[in-house]
């Protein structure tokens, strides 16, 4: 199992997915592990997405080398060998939708105050081909693309709905269903669900690894504008008003 814990809303931060990329390849080397349950250890937060102020008011060089911790964790993640589940066990916008996402399969508490999606455009961001890419290919073209024109946070029961969500389970019962779940899907042999999964999944991979320096130039880019800057910092005073 592999808990986040960054408090106070585990906001995927530089540090954070440098620790979250070097714990997945440990357990990706180890023979021993063929699967992982990734979930939260804050209190009704799965991850509130990319730490919004590691892309404020940096350098580009910065923003270079966040946006390639992005890209390699969601690299990692989708890519897995392992069986990856993810238990969400609290809020999940942008940047925690897309690690859901990227997982085998999800379960997420039953808690209508719960939500998740791919929220960027709300922020004034576009989210990258390969976060649509990913969510399309969970929820279907229509539904992905009607929840990212609007930055739809999605209720957990809605999130259930579309799909975007396999299962819905009370709070206390989240991990037992996890392991569940893990336990079923770790009762077929390793080599055929793998290959199924690169079957699946490397078209999407594929297109991310060979497009890697341009993505992250087109970041780099894109972030650094004055109009995107200000949207941001626009959002975190919203996010600290909202708390007064
Ligand atoms: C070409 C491609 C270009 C761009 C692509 C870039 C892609 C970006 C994807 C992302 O992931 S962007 C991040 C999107 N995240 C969000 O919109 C989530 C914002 N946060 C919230 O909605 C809420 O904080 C919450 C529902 C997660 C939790 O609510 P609550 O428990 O009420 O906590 P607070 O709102 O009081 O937050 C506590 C504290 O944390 C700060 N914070 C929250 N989220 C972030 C974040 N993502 N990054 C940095 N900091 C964050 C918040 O401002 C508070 O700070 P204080 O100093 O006021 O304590």
């Amino acid at each position: 199992m592999m808990k986040l814990k960054s408090p106070p809303v585990n906001s995927l931060s530089l540090e954070l997915l440098t620790e979250f990329a070097i714990s997945l390849e440990k357990l990706e080397n180890n023979r021993a592990c063929r699967g992982v349950i990734i979930t939260s250890s804050v209190p009704k937060i799965f991850s509130s997405g990319l730490d919004i102020t590691e892309m404020c008011g940096k350098s580009m060089e910065h923003y270079t080398e966040f946006w390639r911790a992005v890209q390699e964790i969601w690299l990692r993640v989708y890519s897995s060998s392992m069986v990856t589940v993810a238990a969400v066990n609290g809020s999940s916008p942008a940047g925690g939708c897309l690690i859901a996402l990227s997982c085998d399969y999800r379960i997420m508490a039953e808690n209508p105050k719960f939500s998740i999606g791919l929220n960027e455009a709300q922020l004034g961001i576009v989210a990258p081909f390969w976060f649509k890419d990913t969510f399309v290919n969970v929820v279907g073209h229509r539904i992905a693309e009607r929840s990212l024109q609007l930055g739809s946070l999605h209720s957990a029961p809605e999130a259930h709905k579309l799909g975007l969500v396999d299962e819905l389970v009370p709070e206390e019962k989240l991990m037992e269903k996890a392991a569940a779940v893990m336990a079923q899907w770790l009762a077929l042999p390793d080599h055929a669900r793998q290959l199924t999964k690169t079957m699946m999944r490397k078209p999407v991979v594929d297109r991310l690894v060979a497009h890697r320096e341009e993505d992250i130039k087109n970041f780099v880019t894109f972030i650094s504008k004055e109009s995107i800057q200000k949207s941001l910092r626009m959002y975190m005073e919203m996010l600290k008003k909202r708390k007064s």
